[in-house]
Formats: structure tokens, sequence, C-alpha cells
């Protein structure tokens, strides 16, 4: 048995190198592009399924609260909480359109939209994802293995490369985190030379 958590591990090592090495130019303009809405008076919405959902509630939570230095709130919304909202929507229509409705309700050209998926496939993120680009809001992606369908519907799009959802899962994080601590910095702190004007 340890010898297959040491190959885990070893894997989890292989894959953060390949993320240390192709992730940067993709996390630095990512966390432009928030700070940039945010200062437009923009905000963030994010989505994704399972443990993706979880990615998106714990990213919309750094942003509301706070991260690592005191700040105001940032306006963040994790798509994947009102479960009046998500049965109602599964149930009249499909579970496919549960992000998509929410999008078309709240977004605006001013808003980042910021869809998560391993695969890049799930149809429920595409839709929300597809409705943004389409109408001229600004899209993050999240993804893993090909990218899938995400290639093309993002503005921005992370690509971790593994074919493994759990790793994909673990890198997705980090990105999450490195992104809130950027924004911040650009925002409030050491980096607001970066700030478009
Ligand atoms: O957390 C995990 C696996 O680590 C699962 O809950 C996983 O997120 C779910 O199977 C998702 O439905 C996968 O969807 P996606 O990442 O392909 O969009
Ligand atoms: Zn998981």
């Amino acid at each position: 048995m340890e010898s297959f958590v040491d190959s885990v591990f070893e894997e989890m090592k292989d894959v953060l190198s390949k993320f240390v090495a192709e992730s940067k130019h993709f996390l630095i303009a990512a966390a432009q592009e928030i700070a940039n809405c945010f200062m437009e008076e923009g905000k963030v919405l994010i989505f994704g399924n399972g443990g993706s959902a979880a990615d998106a509630q714990h990213i919309a939570a750094e942003f509301i609260n706070r991260f690592k230095i005191e700040r105001p709130s940032l306006p963040a919304i994790a798509l994947t909480t009102d479960t009046s909202v998500l049965t109602s929507i599964s149930n009249d229509y499909d579970f496919d359109q549960v992000f998509l409705k929410q999008v078309m309700a709240l977004a605006d050209e001013k808003d980042v939209v910021w869809g998560i998926s391993t695969s890049g496939n799930s149809p429920n993120v595409i839709n929300a994802l597809r409705f943004a680009a389409n109408n001229g809001i600004k899209t993050i992606g999240f993804s893993g293995k090909d990218g899938g369908m995400m290639k093309g519907l993002c503005d921005l799009l992370l690509v971790v490369d593994s074919d493994n959802t759990p790793r994909i899962q673990e890198m997705h994080i980090a990105a999450g985190h490195i992104i809130c601590e950027l924004v911040d910095e650009i925002m409030f702190g050491r980096f607001s030379d970066m700030l478009e004007m």
C-alpha cells in the first residue's frame, strides 16, 4: 500500500512540475483580468460540478470574505449553492441549463464568467461559457485533459496537463489560490502598477 501512495505522490510531483513550467502566463493574465473587472465594478461568477463546485465556492469565499490581507469584500458568486435555483432549473428544463440560466440572469459585460471542468466537456459548464462568449462577457476556464470543448470558448484557459481528474483538481485549487493572492496584490498591494487605468 505504501508503494501505491508513493506512486500518487510521484504523479502529483510530475503534474505540479508541468504546471509550474506552463501556467505562469495564464495565472498573471487571469489575475489582471479579474482585478480590472473588480475595479470597473464588475463581478465574478464561478461554477463547476462535483469537486469543481467545491472549488467554485472556495474561490468565491476568498473574494467575498478576504484572502491574506485586510481589504474590502470583492464581488464573486458561486453558481453552485442555491438549491432552489438548481433544482427548479433541472426539474423544469435540464441540468445542462443550471449555470446557463444563472449567467443569463446575472452576468453583464463588466463581469467575468469562470467555468471549471476537468474534462472541459460538462454540458452545463459549456452552455454557460458559450452564452458568455457569444454576449461579449469575459470568460476564464480551468480544465484538464485536452481542454475539451472549453477550448475556443474561454478568453483565458488553463489546461492542466493530466488525464487524472483528482490531479487536475489539485492544480485547479492551487491556481485559484495564486490568482486570489495576485488579485489582492494588484488591487491593494505591491503590484498596483499592473492595473489598467
Ligand atoms: O471530485 C471529483 C473527482 O475528484 C468528482 O466529484 C468530479 O468533480 C465529478 O465527477 C464531476 O462531475 C466531473 O466533471 P468535470 O470535471 O468533467 O466537469
Ligand atoms: Zn474529488
